[in-house]
């Protein structure tokens, strides 16, 4: 047994699909988007508009995203924390180390029960966002707070957006696409996408992308405006912060840029935001654009590098 000290660290994810199918992805959706942090809409307006118009249209059509990206053990969000937990479990022998999810399996809140009802003494939370944002961190913070624990047996961290060993382990991993495949003409960071009015209300996350990317340019020894910064995964038809990275991309490939290397650094592991969604189509719409290859640098994933990185972040914060 490896928690004798009664320490346990949940690595936390978002969730996603048990199966690449309409149906198991309608039950994720349904979970993830009835969520007042996720959707700030009135929810006797929200849900019936969700339950009625949009999943049945919408989840044919991500379960079909998501078989595309499907690997033999599971969906790669899934696939990849689980590995990242057991990577992260072999560097810290002194606590007993765990994944799960904010949506879908394993629940965050159960698997909190359990590790309680089995003697924890010290839980600490991890949320696999480097950057905090209300739609994301903060409902990972709900969940902690509806097992009502004594708040000394569970912590939570907030962002790791700017811990050096993390900006190193990003820096790392794009220095070695660059040194493996050559150096495409420009670097854009694409992270995941928020309204506008939730930013506007005050959320720090597009700040601290902001300061994440300046960050890596430091570290990789370049100027910031070496690197182009966007957002992706827009959903409904609100305003989203700009630039997207859509439209960035085409923009460079009107520009005349032929090759662009494209990295995520706010995804711990890859995902259907990643995969499909820039190492597919963004890939696709840049070669229609005029330009020759998108780049995908992929998330650090369960890398020994990645491990360390979050190791030492959770060594850092609680020990
Ligand atoms: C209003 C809707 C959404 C907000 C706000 C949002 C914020 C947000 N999401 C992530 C990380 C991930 N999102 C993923 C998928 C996904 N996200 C939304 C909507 C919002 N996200 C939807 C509807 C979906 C599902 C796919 C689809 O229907 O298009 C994923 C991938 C999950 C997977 O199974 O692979 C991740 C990861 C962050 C970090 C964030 C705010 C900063
Ligand atoms: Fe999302
Ligand atoms: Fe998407």
């Amino acid at each position: 047994m490896k928690d004798v000290s009664g320490r346990v660290l949940v690595l936390a994810n978002l969730g996603t699909p048990a199966a690449p199918t309409a149906q198991a992805v309608s039950a994720y959706l349904d979970e993830f988007l009835t969520d007042p942090r996720v959707v700030q809409l009135p929810q006797w307006l929200w849900k019936p508009l969700l339950r009625k118009v949009i999943l049945p249209r919408r989840s044919p059509v991500v379960a079909g995203k998501y078989a595309s990206i499907w690997m033999d053990d599971g969906s790669p969000l899934a696939v990849y924390t689980r590995r990242l937990a057991q990577a992260v479990q072999a560097r810290l022998p002194a606590w007993r180390v765990v994944h799960a999810m904010r949506y879908g399996a394993p629940p965050l809140a159960e698997v909190l029960r359990n590790e309680l009802a089995a003697g924890a003494q010290d839980i600490r939370v991890l949320p696999l966002y480097p950057q905090y944002s209300t739609t994301t961190t903060a409902s990972v913070a709900d969940a902690i707070a509806k097992v009502r624990a004594d708040d000394a047996r569970i912590a939570m961290l907030d962002d790791y957006h700017l811990h050096p060993a993390w900006i190193r382990a990003v820096a790392d991993s794009i220095r070695a696409h660059w040194q493996t495949q050559g150096r495409g003409e420009r670097l854009l960071l694409s992270f995941h996408g928020l309204p506008q009015r939730v930013v506007d209300a005050g959320d720090p996350y597009a700040a601290q992308c902001e300061a994440s990317t300046a960050a890596i340019a430091r570290e990789l020894g370049i100027e910031r405006a070496g690197i182009d910064l966007a957002y992706q995964s827009r959903f409904g038809k609100g305003k989203w912060l700009q630039p997207s990275t859509d439209a960035r991309l085409h923009a460079l490939a009107a520009q005349g840029v032929r090759s662009v290397d494209v990295a995520c650094p706010g995804f711990a592991v890859d995902c259907l935001e990643t995969l499909e969604e820039i190492a597919q189509q963004e890939a696709e719409r840049f070669r229609a654009a005029g330009g020759e290859s998108l780049r995908y640098i992929p998330c650090l994933n369960a890398s020994g590098a990645h491990a360390e990185a979050i190791a030492r972040i959770a060594e850092d914060a609680w020990n």
